[in-house]
């Protein structure tokens, strides 16, 4: 792999963009190999929650501006989708995924971020979507999946002005789960993580089907949704284990049966 580092710290799956000097700017080679080492993690038994980060002073600070020059029409199409494809996929892998914004999350950096079920981000990170400055727009789901986390309101100042907020401002209206200085953020994140690691894999798995599909169904169609899932959980081992463990007053050890 040329543009991100993948280290496996089982049950956690580590992803390192890894382009410090160009501030971990998205480019075609990084958005492949991203969706080999995500699917390197999907396969991997062992690992429970993959965790996105930056190597250096960004988490990312977007699409890489560079190959801009080289686009016409199609290809500007053709490249905005395959970003936004990945993101779509990443949003929906059956196992748990944190952003840890360890700096700059700008542009596809902040569209990444947020197409991971958790943010944490350190007290230094500035989260932004910048494009309006470079006269286009979001084009990895930012448009969508921003006004989804914060509200329109919310969404439209931050995509018509390009500002960057500091994390603080971002915890604040809910784009990120939790901030903690630099110096900390590994730890917390590995902690983090590792409670997420110990749940039983089914009930993940819905929890994300149901909240990721369910959001964009009538509210009928995901509370029916919602229910009928109720018979899978309830034919998993982990439901007997869960159960059983309350009832004998003792921490379940699920396995994700
Ligand atoms: C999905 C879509 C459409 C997109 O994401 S479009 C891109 C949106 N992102 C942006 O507009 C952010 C662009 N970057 C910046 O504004 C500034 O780099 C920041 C983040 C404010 C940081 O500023 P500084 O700390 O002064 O660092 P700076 O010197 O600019 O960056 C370091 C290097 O990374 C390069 N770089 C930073 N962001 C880049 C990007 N998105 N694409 C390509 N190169 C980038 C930058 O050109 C510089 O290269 P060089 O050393 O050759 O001059």
């Amino acid at each position: 792999m040329e543009t991100i580092v993948v280290k496996k710290e089982a049950p956690l799956g580590w992803i390192y963009l890894n382009r410090p000097d160009r501030l971990n700017a998205i480019n075609q080679q990084m958005i492949k190999e991203l969706r080999q080492g995500i699917d390197e993690f999907l396969a991997d038994q062992e690992v429970k929650v993959i965790i996105i980060t930056g190597n250096g002073k960004a988490f990312s600070a977007g699409a890489d501006i560079s190959q801009f020059k080289e686009l016409n029409g199609y290809t500007a199409w053709q490249f905005a989708k395959s970003g936004r494809e990945l993101m779509d996929y990443i949003e929906n892998v059956n196992k748990p995924t944190i952003a840890m914004i360890n700096g700059y999350a700008l542009g596809g950096g902040l569209e990444l971020a947020m197409a991971c079920d958790i943010r944490i981000a350190a007290e230094e990170a500035q989260l932004g979507l910048p494009e309006i400055n470079l006269g286009i727009y979001p084009g990895f789901g930012g448009t969508q999946r921003l006004v989804r986390l914060v509200g329109k309101g919310k969404a439209l100042e931050m995509m018509l002005t390009g500002d960057r907020i500091p994390a603080k401002e971002a915890e604040r209206i809910g784009l990120v789960n939790k901030v903690v200085p630099l110096a900390n953020l590994e730890q917390e994140t590995r902690n983090f993580a590792m409670k997420l690691a110990e749940k039983p894999p089914v009930s993940v798995a819905l929890i994300k089907l149901l909240v990721n599909q369910g959001i964009d169904l009538p509210i009928l169609a995901g509370l029916n949704m919602e229910s009928l899932g109720w018979g899978v959980v309830f034919s998993t081992e982990d439901e007997k284990e869960g159960v059983n463990a309350f009832l004998e007053k003792r921490k379940a050890q699920f396995k994700g049966k």
